[in-house]
């Protein structure tokens, strides 16, 4: 029975998960690596909380207690109570590999270890643990509060016991889960991100501007954002690392990351979480950069 959760990463991703662990009523510890991150990954949770008292959907008692139950430092040995923790940093191979070796010391022998990543190889992943048995995919979509889908993907050596408790604590999350092999992004992202990818090819040809494309997706295909609100809502960085890991993964150039793509990432301009992606968010309104 799981009872504290460990997140590492106060990003958007890691903030979603505390988010719903906590108000499912899991203990929830987050840890990054500065305590500026934990404070701003805090008040983020608390804004989202709050927005869900205010729309009647949570009482103001639900939003205290949920936050009760949410620490965070920067202090990996804090993670050591944790029955599962949940990994929702940096879409980088190394950064990963690096935080495992980390935290596996710390961890409890028989706790389990999940990764939230949107593309890299489980087994890869396992491979750079102490328990790859008690490694898996427990893969959340972005914004973790709303969406409903969990994708769970098992790396070559996962146990069936540590598939179960996966999916039974999703279950408690009340989420859906989808179960996907260990392919490079596996289902979602092997299909949304290509469409983004070419939506980002669409801009850099100038079939149209950003403002043309989103809402050529919006109204013309009824999505409820449009690729390029979409790409920077998930952060640029993380698409650029997608499209790289379809495109060594499987080896054919139709994943090929599109040099506007590339151009942004370099410049730093990220998304939403940088204040400038295919939009600009600094003033008012968010304001097309093309
Ligand atoms: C990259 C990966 O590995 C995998 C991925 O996650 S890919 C990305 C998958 N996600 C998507 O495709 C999201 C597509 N976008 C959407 O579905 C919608 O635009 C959206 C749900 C994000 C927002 O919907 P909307 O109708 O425009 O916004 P809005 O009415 O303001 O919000 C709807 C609800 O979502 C909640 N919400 C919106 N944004 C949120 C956020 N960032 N965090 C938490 N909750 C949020 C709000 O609480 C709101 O509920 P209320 O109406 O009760 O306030
Ligand atoms: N964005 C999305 O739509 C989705 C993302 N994901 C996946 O979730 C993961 C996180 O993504 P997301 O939340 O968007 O990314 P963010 O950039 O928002 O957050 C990543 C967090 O990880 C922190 N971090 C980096 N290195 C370390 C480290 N060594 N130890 C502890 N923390 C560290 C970062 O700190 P700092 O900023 O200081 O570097 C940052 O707070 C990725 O694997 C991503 O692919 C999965 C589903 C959807």
């Amino acid at each position: 029975m799981l009872k504290n959760i460990g997140i590492i990463g106060a990003g958007q991703m890691g903030c979603g998960i505390a988010h719903v662990s906590a108000a499912a009523g899991y203990r929830v510890h987050i840890y990054d690596l500065s305590q500026d991150r934990i404070e701003s990954g805090l008040a983020t949770i608390n804004g989202n909380l709050a927005r869900l008292v205010t729309n009647g959907k949570m009482s103001d008692e639900e939003r205290k207690s949920t936050l009760s139950r949410i620490t965070g430092s920067a202090d990996v040995n804090d993670l050591a109570p944790s029955d599962l923790v949940i990994e929702a940093a940096t879409e980088d191979e190394s950064v990963k590999r690096k935080i495992y070796s980390q935290v596996c010391p710390v961890m409890k022998p028989e706790a389990l270890l999940a990764t939230n990543t949107s593309s890299l190889s489980i087994t890869r992943l396992a491979a750079a643990t102490d328990r790859p048995e008690r490694f898996m995919g427990i893969h959340f979509m972005n914004p973790v509060p709303v969406m409903k889908l969990v994708e769970l993907v098992r790396g070559i050596a996962t146990d069936e016991k540590t598939f179960s408790a996966a999916k039974e604590f999703v279950g408690t999350l009340e989420k859906t889960i989808t179960v996907a092999e260990d392919f490079p992004a596996f289902i979602v992202n092997r299909i949304l991100l290509p469409m983004i990818n070419e939506a980002i090819y669409t801009l850099y040809e100038g079939v149209g501007t950003v403002d043309a494309i989103d809402t050529a997706m919006k109204l013309g295909a009824n999505h409820p954002m449009g690729p390029l609100q979409l790409a920077d809502f998930i952060g640029l960085d993380t698409c650029l690392s997608i499209m790289q890991v379809l495109h060594d993964g499987l080896a054919d150039s139709k994943y090929r990351p599109c040099p506007l793509l590339v151009k942004y990432v370099e410049a730093g301009w990220l998304g939403r979480k940088s204040g400038r992606g295919f939009y600009d968010y600094r003033g008012e309104v968010p304001v097309p950069t093309r």
